[in-house]
């Protein structure tokens, strides 16, 4: 699916559905990806004799979707700056930048989505038509020779609600309920324990890298080099969560600390290297979580807890030995 635009940076930079009055460089959206909460397109030159200008080369367009619980754009910038940005080097960071919509501009695309067939479930969704703003992003894809990878690093401690003598993390215990009622996601398909990335033992982190990436070099990086980002990762995602949601007093403070370790549970980890540069390497996706979603983290909590799912004493019907945890083989990795 692709869609033309017209862009101009008079006063700021913007992206219209139709021409507007003056100079302005036409381009193209083509779908790239969609999440739960966003679209992403590739930004194309209107033909191969075409350049973009300089403020698109080398971006992706992010559009929030028409859900209650995502964030304005600008909300979204506004919260990475002040709550994410600090804790990472810049150059750990896929850094997002606001670009305004002119009139129309959501209906066009809303319309271009249409005809395209989408992933069950998600084919519903749809651009707010309020929406005044995107995001444009560093595209982290990559081509050959440039090999890379995109995963999940997930909850990188055992979760503080899980039981003594847990045998899942939360990863692997909702990895397990899932698997039990015949469902899978992207993460699940990463089939590894995320405690393994964080683990003192590097034949662990290893294990874990050759899931993500057959690269030696992306596998090297994972194993070594990457081991700080996760450190301060796992750090954010425990100090801002230390006793877990169903211990979560009604306090504003902590509900905004509970929604910042959700974030860094659920961040993207992009990588990526040519054969004698160095390994890039960007979190992305790191929008601050919405109190709304409070209930349904509490449930799942709830439900891994009360099923055995934690302690791997799930109903005789599903069960079987958890091999996957590092809780299970008696491995903290905290
Ligand atoms: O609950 P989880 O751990 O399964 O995480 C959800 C993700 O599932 P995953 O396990 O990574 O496949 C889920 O990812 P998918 O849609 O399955 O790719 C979303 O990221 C969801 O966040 P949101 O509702 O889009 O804000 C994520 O929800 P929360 O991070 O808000 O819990
Ligand atoms: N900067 C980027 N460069 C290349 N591809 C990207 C980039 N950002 C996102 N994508 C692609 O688009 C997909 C959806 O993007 P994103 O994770 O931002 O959406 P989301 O709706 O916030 O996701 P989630 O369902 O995890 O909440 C990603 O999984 C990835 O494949």
């Amino acid at each position: 699916m692709s869609v033309e635009v017209f862009y101009t940076a008079h006063e700021h930079p913007q992206l219209h559905a139709t021409k507007p009055p003056g100079p302005s460089v036409r381009c193209i959206l083509r779908y790239l990806a969609e999440g739960g909460a966003n679209f992403v397109f590739h930004i194309l030159p209107r033909t191969s004799d075409d350049a973009l200008p300089p403020a698109l080369e080398g971006r992706v367009l992010r559009l929030r979707k028409d859900l209650p619980h995502v964030q304005s754009a600008k909300e979204q910038a506004e919260a990475f700056q002040r709550h994410f940005e600090p804790l990472f080097a810049p150059q750990h960071l896929v850094q997002p930048e606001l670009i305004a919509l002119g009139d129309g501009f959501s209906s066009l695309v809303n319309a271009s989505l249409a005809t395209l067939e989408r992933s069950a479930g998600r084919d519903t969704h749809s651009l707010s038509r309020h929406e005044t703003y995107a995001l444009l992003l560093a595209d982290m894809t990559f081509n050959a020779p440039c090999t890379g990878f995109q995963m999940k690093p997930k909850w990188l401690a055992p979760s503080p609600s899980a039981p003594h003598g847990a045998k899942r993390c939360r990863t692997c215990a909702l990895r397990a309920s899932r698997v039990a009622h015949q469902r899978s996601t992207p993460t699940d398909a990463q089939a590894f324990c995320p405690l393994m990335l964080v683990s003192d033992d590097p034949r662990d982190r290893e294990t874990a890298a050759k899931m993500v990436t057959s690269c030696p070099v992306l596998q090297r990086f994972l194993t070594y080099d990457a081991s700080s980002l996760f450190s301060t990762l796992r750090e954010g995602q425990t100090t801002f969560d230390p006793r877990g949601v169903l211990a979560l007093t009604a306090d504003a403070s902590a509900v905004n600390e509970l929604c910042k370790a959700m974030t860094l549970r659920d961040c993207t980890l992009f990588a990526r290297h040519t054969s004698h540069g160095p390994v890039e390497a960007r979190l992305a996706d790191l929008d601050l979580k919405q109190p709304a979603k409070l209930p349904q983290w509490a449930k799942i909590e709830q439900t891994l807890t009360e099923q055995g799912w934690y302690t791997n004493e799930e109903d005789p019907q599903h069960w079987s030995r958890e091999l996957m945890c590092q809780l299970s083989r008696g491995v903290k990795g905290v």
